[in-house]
This record gives structure tokens, sequence and C-alpha cells, in this order.
């Protein structure tokens, strides 16, 4: 219960070197497919499969309530947490919609949800009912911190049970985006005034009094910004926990992580920071429109695959770039090569 991460191994060189060399002999210019070319050497050096494959994904939404939705800062109501899980269980939400395009197995997982949810259809592994009110006190206990990662990782080993292939995962909580930019801003020290966004869509002087909120929880809860568990505990979210939890997990089983927008990555940086392995694990779906994403993906060197303005959680970026993982295996798999084809190869100069 006190180590939060299991032990990831580095990815195979070798075999990334081996099926970088491979795809210099598929019937293209080297190089032509540009980004989808790297994707194909992340996914044999994690996978360790020279031609790996991503199906079936699995789609894992965490949803938790936040103690300091009563501060106001967000455009709705905590209830929407609870009504919009009930939503993913009769299957009308974006991500239900997104997810059986590209035939993924969904959960959902109650890992913090404050109030009444429908009786079936959801995992309930509830660590407690929202936390607490991270400008007052706070967010959560450590050992809450740490339960909520076990929720994650429980979540991460039934995708890998279930035969899953690639771990989305995805959230749902109201007031989350102020959680994210709190611990952020901890995590890497950059100004509020430079992450802070909208979120579900606050503008003007609630905007205003969001990134008030947040710059004096950090003062008050002043976490040590090289404990991220400590940051997590201070300022996080329970599925923000979870979420570094699963990719922490899934990594050590070699699954590819495709993460999702803001809140997701603000989980992935905190879930590297804790175990620095994880990082070759992770491919980004999408570069969402909240400002502190682009500050969260700075901080991982990451580049991701899509920029659409999005701006809705779930995991539903991350399942819109997933055909493009996709495309990337069956290019591998697929296309003929050279000497196969009698295509001509370039000229020896
Ligand atoms: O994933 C993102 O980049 C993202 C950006 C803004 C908002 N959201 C979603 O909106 C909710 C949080 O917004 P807010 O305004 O309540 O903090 C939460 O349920 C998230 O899934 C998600
Ligand atoms: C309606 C709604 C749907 C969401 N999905 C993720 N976050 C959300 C926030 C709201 C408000």
């Amino acid at each position: 219960m006190n180590d939060p991460s299991p032990s990831i191994a580095a990815p195979d060189a070798a075999c990334a070197e081996r099926v970088g060399r491979y795809l210099d002999t598929l019937t293209k210019p080297p190089g032509s497919l540009g980004r989808l070319e790297d994707l194909a050497v992340t996914l044999a050096g994690l996978t360790g499969e020279d031609f790996p494959g991503v199906t079936p994904p699995a789609v894992v939404v965490f949803a938790a309530d936040h103690g300091v939705a009563e501060e106001g800062v967000s455009a709705f109501p905590q209830a929407v947490t609870a009504q919009m899980v009930a939503n993913f269980v009769a299957g009308g939400a974006a991500i239900n919609v997104f997810s059986r395009r590209i035939g993924a197995r969904l959960e959902v997982v109650d890992v913090g949800v404050a109030s009444e949810l429908p009786a079936h259809g959801i995992v309930r592994d509830r660590v407690r009912p929202g936390t607490a009110n991270l400008a007052r006190e706070d967010a959560m206990s450590r050992d809450e911190a740490l339960a909520a990662i076990a929720v994650g990782r429980r979540a991460a080993r039934r995708v890998q049970a279930a035969g899953c292939r690639c771990l989305i995962a995805g959230e749902m909580g109201i007031a989350n985006t102020t959680a994210s930019s709190a611990m952020l801003a901890a995590l890497t020290g950059a100004p509020v005034s430079e992450l802070v966004g909208a979120g579900t869509g606050v503008a003007g002087d609630t905007l205003a009094h969001k990134r008030a909120v947040i710059e004096a929880a950090l003062l008050e809860r002043a976490p040590d910004r090289d404990d991220p568990l400590e940051v997590l505990a201070r300022l996080g979210g329970l599925e923000i926990a979870a979420m570094a939890g699963a990719f922490l997990e899934a990594a050590s089983h070699r699954l590819p992580i495709l993460v999702d927008g803001f809140i997701a990555t603000v989980a992935a940086l905190t879930a590297c920071r804790l175990e620095p392995a994880l990082r070759p694990y992770l491919i980004f779906g999408h570069r969402s429109h909240e400002p502190g994403h682009r500050l969260a993906l700075e901080a991982l060197g990451a580049e991701p695959l899509l920029d659409l303005a999005l701006r809705l959680g779930e995991g539903s970026g991350a399942v819109l770039a997933f055909p493009l993982l996709e495309a990337t295996t069956a290019m591998l798999a697929e296309m003929a090569t050279f000497a196969t084809a009698g295509v001509d190869d370039r000229e020896a100069r």
C-alpha cells in the first residue's frame, strides 16, 4: 500500500531499432509517413513486438467529486458529475459514441462521486464521497491518495485480464480543472495566471475568482513540489490519482497508453514524477483547449497527435486519436516491401 508504483521495464530498444529499419523497406520514401513512423517505433519498443497490436482498446472513465466545487469555480453544479455517470451508463455521452466507433471496452469507475448513482453498470470502488475543499483543507490524506491510485491499478489489471491492448483513461469530475491547475502549478512552479482556463466554460469575474482560489490554495497547502504524492493529496482529486495508478499499472504490463486532455495529462505528469520509467509508455492523443495543457505537455516533453480545440474530457480526445494507432500497426503488418511488390528502391548515391 505504501508503494504506489509497480516495476516498469525499459522499452525493448533492439525491437524498436529493428522496426525502424523495417520501415525503410516498405513501399514509400523513407520517413514519408512522418510521425506514424515514430509511433510505429514507439509501439514496437514498448510492447516488445515487431508487429504490435493495439486492438481491442479499453476506455476506463474514473468519476469523482471535488469539495472545491463549493467555491463556485465551475460553470456547472457538482450534481452534474453523478448525472453524467448515469449518462455514461445509459450510453448517451460523447465517450460512449466515440468508444463504440473504435470497438472499445468501456468501464465507468466510481472512485469518489458524492451522490447517488445508478445501481448497475458502474464499478464501485469509492475511496470517499468526493475530496475535501482544497481551498480550506487538504483535498485528502496521503493514505486516501494511495487508495485511489490502487483503484486505478485494479482497473488496469482488469483491462489486461480482458485481453485489451491499449489503455485510455478518461475522467468526469466537476471542478477538476481547478484541482489539476493547482497540481500543475505546484509540480512545475509555473504561474497560475499562465495555466488557469475556462474548464467547462467560466469567464470574466468567475475565471478571476477561480485563479484567486487556486493561488490562495497553493499558499495555504504549500506542498513540497518534489513529493508528488503530497501534491496529489493536498491539491488533487480521486479520479486524478486513479488515472495515475492506471497508467503505472498498464505500463508494468507493457500496454500502450493513450493519454487524453488536461486532467489526464496532469495525472500522467504526477505518475511520471512517482515513477519516471512510465514516460515511454505514454502516447498523447490531443492538445486540449485548456491553456494549462500546453504547459503539462511541455513538462513531459510530449507532442500530441491531434489539436482539435476539444475541452470535454471523459477520454474523448484520446479515443478520437486511437485510429491513428490502429493505422500505424496496420502499416507495419500490411504494407508491401520494395522486394515483395517489385518496386524499385531509391537510387544508391
Ligand atoms: O480534458 C480536458 O482537457 C478538459 C478541459 C476542460 C474541462 N474538462 C471536463 O470538464 C470538467 C471540469 O471542468 P470544471 O470547469 O468543472 O473544472 C471535468 O468533468 C472534465 O472532464 C476536461
Ligand atoms: C455536461 C458535461 C459533460 C462532461 N463530460 C466531462 N466533463 C463534463 C462536464 C459537463 C458539464
